[in-house]
């Protein structure tokens, strides 16, 4: 029989810490892929020319790395890629997606399905039709087979739903821009697409994953990928690569999945930005939204700032390395023969005039507006530099409904300053709305005489770079050195940083500097552009220093023996569940069965939770304790009164209730309580001094609270305290304990493994017995003990029931070696609620109470697997594998390629 272990992973052993192989998962693959209307198999037509490839423009940064990868003698790589909107052609028509709520219910959407339809879905792909396409586009990248590509596909008739819930919720988000506020039906669909783009993504990369590989995750389509990962792949190397800006926790907070995003990304061992302030304000994001601590220091190279979280108390690096361009092709491409005329034709066309360029994707921040309100004030408050001057702006367009209203706001600026400042033979402005060929891009930025990047939000401009990099060179053109001016608000401003900065809002200041830059003098020109030069950050090294970075990451990790928790293997969970008999739930409750909120008397049970405690408890199998830090008072009133048949432990072990019993017992009569006063003392002083905190008086243990207090100023004066009580605690017996934003001080004797220790080694069922010279019998046989014991908590003080149930398992292995279920275990389940980074003995992870709540809803039938993300496994368009759905789709494609084939003989 094969081992498993509670996550559902089966043990490696003698792992390389590095196997030579990335596995790049990119949001796209680089190509347009379209069907040619032409293709008739029957006319002679090879399969190859079904499809047509044409490369798509836009992160050209990240595809030069995954190239230069491709070449590098180091490495193996393999791209994972989802294929993009496959354009059917002509004579395929589009059938336009009815609600998407409505795609989501498999009975509503296949009884759509007639035959009409199928005749026109050009998305039934034929395995075959994969195949091929597949071997297109690896030849397309790579037909030495140097580097794999993996399509990634998701055929379904809406192909745009895999983007929406990035492009039209997250990407606002991480530029500033905050959604009018809606009923969120929408963004719920979305939400759900773009789970299963990320588990389709989780799914193909298992395929492939061999350990010792590093994942290298890139983008915000993608956040949840990590996570997902980490749930299968235990010790995986997994970076995430975060390519747009990271907004102030203000801005990221508004988001209804923050929480969510953000555990997605924690499944990394390590998370980049582009810069020190994003990867700051992706820190204060974890700080805030999911409690984590932080530590800074500095990076050995280049001493730039690098925190490592702790989100519930583990590892994960944030950092910062900016992107970079490959010079050394942009300057190969840039100067050659065929461009030289290119830019002798602009300059011809312009001679007389100054030449000002700009390109930028027309959406809401790239500040094309505000470069043309700069450029108007420009050609106001510069009268002599009108007739002498054009501004060659190219804008990318973009089919959203926003990009639309943009488009139109930017023609009219065009047009008022072309007839203000223009005449019948020349226009101050040439606007050029569409994407340009790179040999036409290239011609443009040699000619220019200035290059204007007024984005008010942006990653990285690589427009900047490229600019800077095509002008280090000379040539017949005088083009040399000419300036860039750049907005503050760019990432390449943080790595130009001799650049000329404006502030793109400030059209004045932006019309002044733009009047500086024409008129600077060759040496000035050249002396700014060699230090700009020297800047400019080449792929190269971005390739070189992030990778050198990942493998430090892998061999300390492999020399630590640190682990990153895997998600808990809910399927296995339950099947377990079902199997056994005897079962024990061990629950802590703030933090585990109720979110953690400001103020503790608020964290009340909810009804969902009581729901799902009755329906477990109604099962005679079941038996449910809660093991709490609070005290008798509040677990009484809101789980004891309300359900008696639950088993209570109060303040961190101090206090038992039995089951279905009123009787409270005191676990701590014989120990002196003078210490309390000691205690007490010292933290009435620390209140005084942190403003917002409180300390909460229970019977034997005190709990000092910052919760309320600035956060930095808590954890400060919590160090504080600490460290004060830790000098008197061992001689008084006491142990101090750190919580979420709060300082706990009980007896050492008790915790809340003493507890679980007495309630395992208990024939299950059976009363238990509190006599003062009680002890643990581990005669009790193994037919009366639990055979399924889900042990779930969020804080420190549980990792001592964590604890417990390890050194259980191992008595247990050598005491009952015959005795394990199915699944080759005992059915013990010690669960942290927290992130995959926290540091825990506890086995797997839930990520919060909401997760907490939907795993028991799974065992009482309340929830269905599918809701549960990493427990699903997609088919090619996006359905459940197996499901009904998927089967009606799969026999759907098939009735669908048969009419194809029948209308090619047809028509032949
Ligand atoms: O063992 P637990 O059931 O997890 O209880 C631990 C402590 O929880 C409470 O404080 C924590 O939760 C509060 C409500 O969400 C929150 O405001 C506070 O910041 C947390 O520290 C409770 O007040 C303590 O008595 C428990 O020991
Ligand atoms: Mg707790």
């Amino acid at each position: 029989m094969k081992e498993e272990s509670v996550d559902g992973k089966e043990e490696h052993s003698n792992k390389p810490v590095v196997s030579g192989r990335i596995i790049n998962c990119v949001p796209q693959l680089p190509y347009k892929i379209s069907r040619n209307d032409r293709y008739s198999p029957l006319r002679g037509d090879t399969p190859n020319e079904e499809w047509n490839m044409e490369p798509i423009s836009g992160n050209s940064a990240l595809y030069s790395s995954l190239y230069l990868l491709r070449d590098s003698a180091d490495w193996e790589e393999h791209v994972v890629g989802w294929t993009g909107e496959i354009d059917p052609g002509n004579g395929f028509a589009y059938i336009a997606p009815t609600a998407p709520q409505q795609e989501e219910n498999s009975t509503i959407e296949d009884s759509k399905y007639n035959s009409q339809d199928l005749n026109e879905d050009p998305l039934y792909l034929s395995q075959e039709q994969k195949r091929v396409m597949a071997e297109k586009l690896q030849n397309q990248e790579d037909s030495n087979n140097k580097m794999t590509v993996h399509p990634v596909w998701l055929l379904r008739r809406d192909q745009r739903r895999w983007r929406e819930y990035a492009e039209n919720v997250v990407w606002p988000a991480l530029h500033y821009i905050l959604n009018p506020p809606s009923d969120g039906q929408k963004e719920n669909t979305w939400w759900y697409d773009y789970v299963k783009f990320n588990e389709a993504y989780a799914a193909k990369v298992a395929q492939i994953y061999k350990p010792g590989d590093i994942i290298w995750v890139h983008d915000y389509y993608l956040m949840l990928l990590p996570q997902l990962l980490r749930m299968r792949f235990e010790d995986a190397v997994i970076a995430y690569f975060h390519h747009t800006p990271w907004p102030s926790n203000e801005y990221f907070r508004c988001l209804s999945k923050r929480k969510q995003l953000l555990d997605g990304i924690l499944g990394s061992n390590r998370v980049c930005f582009q810069n020190d302030g994003f990867a700051r304000h992706f820190v204060s994001g974890c700080k805030r939204l999911l409690d984590s601590t932080s530590t800074k220091s500095k990076s050995k190279r280049k001493g730039k700032d690098e925190w490592l979280i702790s989100a519930y108390g583990g590892d994960v690096v944030v950092d910062s390395l900016p992107i970079g361009v490959n010079t050394e092709d942009i300057l190969r491409k840039a100067f050659t023969s065929d461009i030289d005329a290119k830019v002798s034709t602009i300059k011809e066309a312009y001679a007389g005039k100054k030449i000002i360029f700009g390109r930028d994707r027309l959406d809401a921040v790239r500040g094309v507006v505000q470069k043309l309100q700069a450029y108007e004030a420009f050609l106001a408050m510069y009268p002599e530099w009108r007739d002498k001057v054009v501004l060659i702006q190219v804008s990318r367009p973009t089919s959203t409904e926003k990009g639309l209203k943009l488009e139109q706001q930017v023609n009219d600026l065009v047009n008022t300053i072309n007839a203000q400042y223009g005449s019948l033979s020349f226009s101050p402005v040439q606007h050029y709305h569409m994407r340009i060929p790179e040999d036409v891009y290239y011609s443009l930025l040699r000619a220019a005489d200035l290059c204007l990047i007024t984005s008010v939000r942006d990653g990285m401009n690589t427009t900047a770079l490229e600019y800077v990099t095509v002008k280090s060179r000379s040539s017949n053109d005088n083009c040399y050195a000419n300036p860039l001016v750049l907005s503050e608000f760019s990432g390449s401003s943080t790595v130009l940083k001799d650049a000329i900065v404006v502030n793109p809002w400030d059209s004045v200041a932006v019309s002044k500097t733009i009047q500086k830059a024409l008129s600077m003098t060759l040496p000035e020109k050249a002396a700014l552009e060699k230090k700009l030069w020297s800047q400019v950050p080449t792929i190269q090294d971005w390739n070189a220093s992030f990778l050198q970075r990942m493998v430090a990451i892998a061999e300390k990790r492999d020399s630590e023996d640190s682990k990153i928790t895997p998600a808990l293997n809910r399927p296995l969970l339950l099947r377990t569940y079902r199997a056994a008999k005897r079962r024990l739930f061990l629950f802590d409750y703030d933090g585990t069965l109720t979110p953690i909120v400001q103020d503790p008397a608020a964290a009340i049970p909810s009804a969902k939770l009581f729901r799902i405690l009755s329906k477990l408890a109604s099962d005679p199998n079941n038996q449910i304790w809660i093991i709490s830090g609070r005290d008798q008072k509040f677990l009484s009133k809101w789980l004891g009164s309300r359900m008696p048949q639950l088993g209570l432990s109060a303040e961190h072990g101090c206090f038992m209730k039995d089951v279905a019993s009123e009787d409270w017992v005191n676990l701590t009569t014989k120990f002196d309580m003078s210490w309390q006063k000691r205690v007490s003392d010292v933290m009435d002083q620390i209140t005084v001094q942190t403003p917002g905190s409180f300390v909460e008086t229970k019977k034997v243990a005190l709990t000092w609270h910052y919760r309320r207090a600035d956060p930095e100023q808590g954890e400060f004066y919590a160090a504080k305290l600490k460290k004060t009580l830790d000098e008197f605690a061992s001689e008084l017996g006491l142990e101090v304990m750190e919580g979420k934003a709060n300082v706990e001080v009980r007896p050492k004797f008790v915790n809340k493994g003493e507890i679980v220790k007495r309630l395992v080694w208990h024939p299950l069922g059976e009363k238990q017995s509190y006599d003062d010279e009680f002890t643990i019998d581990e005669s009790v046989p193994k037919d009366r003990l639990p055979e399924f014991i889900l042990c779930l908590g969020d804080d420190f003080t549980d990792e001592d029931m964590f604890s417990q149930l390890n050194v259980i398992e191992k008595v247990w292995e050598n005491k009952f070696p015959e005795g394990k279920n199915d699944c080759g275990h005992f059915g013990f389940y010690p669960v942290t609620v927290g992130s995959a980074s926290k540091k825990t003995v506890a086995k797997a992870h839930l990520t919060d109470p909401q997760q907490v709540l939907d795993t028991l809803g799974l065992l009482v039938g309340d929830v269905s697997l599918f809701q549960s993300a990493g427990t699903v496994d997609l088919d090619d368009r996006g359905h459940i594998r197996d499901s009904e759905s998927s089967v009606k789709s799969e026999q759907a494609g098939v009735a669908y390629s048969m009419r194809r084939t029948a209308s090619y003989k047809d028509n032949s």
